[in-house]
Protein backbone atom coordinates (compact mmCIF):
# COMPACT_ATOMS: atom_id res chain seq x y z
CA UNK A 1 0.00 0.00 0.00
CA UNK A 2 1.36 3.40 -0.89
CA UNK A 3 2.17 6.83 1.77
CA UNK A 4 -0.53 7.95 -0.60
CA UNK A 5 -3.54 5.54 0.90
CA UNK A 6 -2.20 5.54 4.53
CA UNK A 7 -0.56 7.84 6.72
CA UNK A 8 2.59 6.95 8.33
CA UNK A 9 1.67 7.86 11.74
CA UNK A 10 -1.29 6.32 11.72
CA UNK A 11 -0.57 2.46 13.81
CA UNK A 12 -1.50 0.62 16.73
CA UNK A 13 0.48 1.40 19.80
CA UNK A 14 -1.78 -1.45 21.41
CA UNK A 15 0.91 -4.70 22.96
CA UNK A 16 3.69 -2.77 22.79
CA UNK A 17 6.51 -3.60 25.11
CA UNK A 18 8.10 -1.94 28.38
CA UNK A 19 10.77 0.64 26.85
CA UNK A 20 11.56 2.68 30.05
CA UNK A 21 15.05 1.31 30.95
CA UNK A 22 15.93 0.53 26.77
CA UNK A 23 18.25 2.61 25.41
CA UNK A 24 17.88 3.88 21.63
CA UNK A 25 20.74 5.51 19.41
CA UNK A 26 18.97 7.51 16.37
CA UNK A 27 21.74 8.33 13.67
CA UNK A 28 20.55 11.33 11.61
CA UNK A 29 21.65 12.88 7.97
CA UNK A 30 22.81 16.06 7.85
CA UNK A 31 21.86 16.29 3.72
CA UNK A 32 18.10 17.80 3.16
CA UNK A 33 18.19 18.80 6.79
CA UNK A 34 14.63 20.13 7.00
CA UNK A 35 13.46 17.10 6.37
CA UNK A 36 15.78 15.05 8.31
CA UNK A 37 15.32 17.46 11.47
CA UNK A 38 11.18 16.38 11.43
CA UNK A 39 11.46 13.11 10.84
CA UNK A 40 14.42 12.89 14.13
CA UNK A 41 11.60 14.81 15.66
CA UNK A 42 8.76 12.37 15.03
CA UNK A 43 11.19 9.46 16.09
CA UNK A 44 12.44 11.24 18.89
CA UNK A 45 8.97 12.02 20.30
CA UNK A 46 6.82 9.05 19.54
CA UNK A 47 9.92 6.69 21.57
CA UNK A 48 9.02 9.39 24.82
CA UNK A 49 5.02 9.27 24.17
CA UNK A 50 5.82 5.57 24.18
CA UNK A 51 7.63 5.07 27.33
CA UNK A 52 11.42 5.60 26.24
CA UNK A 53 13.52 8.10 28.94
CA UNK A 54 14.79 11.41 27.45
CA UNK A 55 18.30 10.21 28.78
CA UNK A 56 17.99 7.30 27.05
CA UNK A 57 17.83 8.49 23.55
CA UNK A 58 21.38 9.33 21.94
CA UNK A 59 21.35 11.42 18.88
CA UNK A 60 24.89 11.43 16.20
CA UNK A 61 24.63 12.92 12.81
CA UNK A 62 26.52 11.75 10.06
CA UNK A 63 27.27 13.60 6.63
CA UNK A 64 25.31 12.16 4.44
CA UNK A 65 22.34 9.12 4.02
CA UNK A 66 25.27 7.17 2.73
CA UNK A 67 27.28 7.16 5.92
CA UNK A 68 24.30 6.04 7.89
CA UNK A 69 25.20 2.16 7.79
CA UNK A 70 28.69 2.97 9.59
CA UNK A 71 27.27 5.48 11.80
CA UNK A 72 24.26 2.53 12.65
CA UNK A 73 27.31 0.19 13.09
CA UNK A 74 29.23 2.53 15.80
CA UNK A 75 26.15 1.98 18.09
CA UNK A 76 24.56 -1.09 16.93
CA UNK A 77 27.82 -2.66 18.64
CA UNK A 78 27.45 -1.09 21.79
CA UNK A 79 25.72 -3.57 24.26
CA UNK A 80 23.70 -0.79 26.45
CA UNK A 81 21.94 0.14 22.77
CA UNK A 82 18.65 -1.39 22.44
CA UNK A 83 18.21 -0.68 19.00
CA UNK A 84 19.48 1.92 16.21
CA UNK A 85 17.25 4.14 14.45
CA UNK A 86 18.66 5.93 10.82
CA UNK A 87 16.88 8.86 9.64
CA UNK A 88 18.20 10.04 6.08
CA UNK A 89 16.30 11.86 3.04
CA UNK A 90 17.53 11.26 -0.26
CA UNK A 91 16.28 12.73 -2.90
CA UNK A 92 16.11 11.93 -6.80
CA UNK A 93 18.45 14.20 -8.62
CA UNK A 94 19.49 14.21 -12.06
CA UNK A 95 21.51 11.12 -12.22
CA UNK A 96 21.66 7.62 -10.97
CA UNK A 97 23.28 8.89 -7.73
CA UNK A 98 20.39 8.56 -5.30
CA UNK A 99 19.63 4.70 -6.69
CA UNK A 100 23.33 3.76 -5.17
CA UNK A 101 23.34 5.28 -1.70
CA UNK A 102 19.36 4.13 -1.35
CA UNK A 103 20.65 0.80 -2.09
CA UNK A 104 23.86 1.21 -0.52
CA UNK A 105 22.21 2.19 2.92
CA UNK A 106 19.10 -0.70 2.87
CA UNK A 107 21.56 -3.24 2.26
CA UNK A 108 24.14 -1.74 4.82
CA UNK A 109 21.82 -1.67 7.71
CA UNK A 110 20.61 -4.90 7.06
CA UNK A 111 24.10 -6.02 7.54
CA UNK A 112 24.47 -4.17 11.03
CA UNK A 113 20.95 -5.78 12.22
CA UNK A 114 21.88 -9.11 11.60
CA UNK A 115 25.98 -8.74 12.59
CA UNK A 116 24.45 -7.38 16.34
CA UNK A 117 21.50 -9.16 16.32
CA UNK A 118 19.42 -5.74 17.23
CA UNK A 119 16.64 -3.75 15.38
CA UNK A 120 18.23 -1.50 13.20
CA UNK A 121 15.24 0.83 11.27
CA UNK A 122 15.55 2.26 7.85
CA UNK A 123 14.37 5.74 8.46
CA UNK A 124 15.37 6.76 5.60
CA UNK A 125 12.83 8.54 2.68
CA UNK A 126 13.83 8.01 -0.95
CA UNK A 127 11.86 10.70 -3.19
CA UNK A 128 11.74 11.46 -6.18
CA UNK A 129 11.23 15.20 -5.03
CA UNK A 130 11.04 17.58 -2.20
CA UNK A 131 7.63 18.18 -2.12
CA UNK A 132 7.36 13.89 -1.63
CA UNK A 133 9.79 14.30 1.07
CA UNK A 134 8.01 17.09 3.37
CA UNK A 135 4.45 15.36 2.73
CA UNK A 136 6.44 12.06 4.54
CA UNK A 137 7.73 14.26 7.13
CA UNK A 138 5.23 15.73 8.93
CA UNK A 139 2.66 16.41 6.12
CA UNK A 140 -0.13 14.84 4.29
CA UNK A 141 1.38 11.38 4.57
CA UNK A 142 2.42 11.35 8.34
CA UNK A 143 5.88 11.40 9.56
CA UNK A 144 8.06 8.49 8.19
CA UNK A 145 10.36 9.57 11.40
CA UNK A 146 7.03 8.08 13.89
CA UNK A 147 7.15 5.25 11.92
CA UNK A 148 10.53 4.49 12.49
CA UNK A 149 10.07 4.33 16.00
CA UNK A 150 7.02 2.20 16.45
CA UNK A 151 9.14 -0.53 14.45
CA UNK A 152 11.86 0.01 16.66
CA UNK A 153 10.18 -0.69 20.01
CA UNK A 154 8.00 -3.10 18.41
CA UNK A 155 11.01 -5.19 17.06
CA UNK A 156 12.20 -5.08 20.65
CA UNK A 157 8.99 -7.01 21.84
CA UNK A 158 10.23 -9.52 19.72
CA UNK A 159 13.12 -10.38 21.60
N1 LIG B 1 22.21 13.61 -2.53
C1 LIG B 1 22.03 13.15 -1.24
C2 LIG B 1 23.07 12.64 -0.46
N2 LIG B 1 24.34 12.60 -0.96
C3 LIG B 1 25.51 12.39 -0.13
C4 LIG B 1 25.77 10.92 0.21
O1 LIG B 1 24.82 10.43 1.16
C5 LIG B 1 27.17 10.75 0.81
O2 LIG B 1 27.28 11.57 1.96
C6 LIG B 1 28.26 11.12 -0.18
O3 LIG B 1 28.06 10.36 -1.37
C7 LIG B 1 29.65 10.86 0.37
O4 LIG B 1 29.77 9.52 0.78
N3 LIG B 1 22.85 12.20 0.79
C8 LIG B 1 21.58 12.23 1.33
O5 LIG B 1 21.38 11.83 2.48
N4 LIG B 1 20.55 12.73 0.58
C9 LIG B 1 20.73 13.18 -0.69
O6 LIG B 1 19.74 13.63 -1.34
C1 LIG C 1 21.08 11.85 -4.48
C2 LIG C 1 22.19 12.83 -4.51
O1 LIG C 1 23.36 12.57 -4.15
C3 LIG C 1 21.98 14.04 -5.34
O2 LIG C 1 22.56 15.18 -4.80
C4 LIG C 1 22.64 13.74 -6.68
O3 LIG C 1 22.17 14.66 -7.57
P1 LIG C 1 22.58 14.46 -9.11
O4 LIG C 1 22.16 13.04 -9.48
O5 LIG C 1 21.77 15.51 -9.85
O6 LIG C 1 24.08 14.66 -9.19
Amino acid sequence: MSSAHKNLSVFSTTGLPDISQKKFAIIVAEWNSEITEALFEGAYQTLVDNGAKAENIIRANVPGSFELSFGSQVFAQKPEIAAVIAIGCVIQGETKHNDYINHAVAGGLTEVALKYNKPVIFGVLTPNNQQQALDRAGGIHGNKGDEAAITAIKMLGLQ
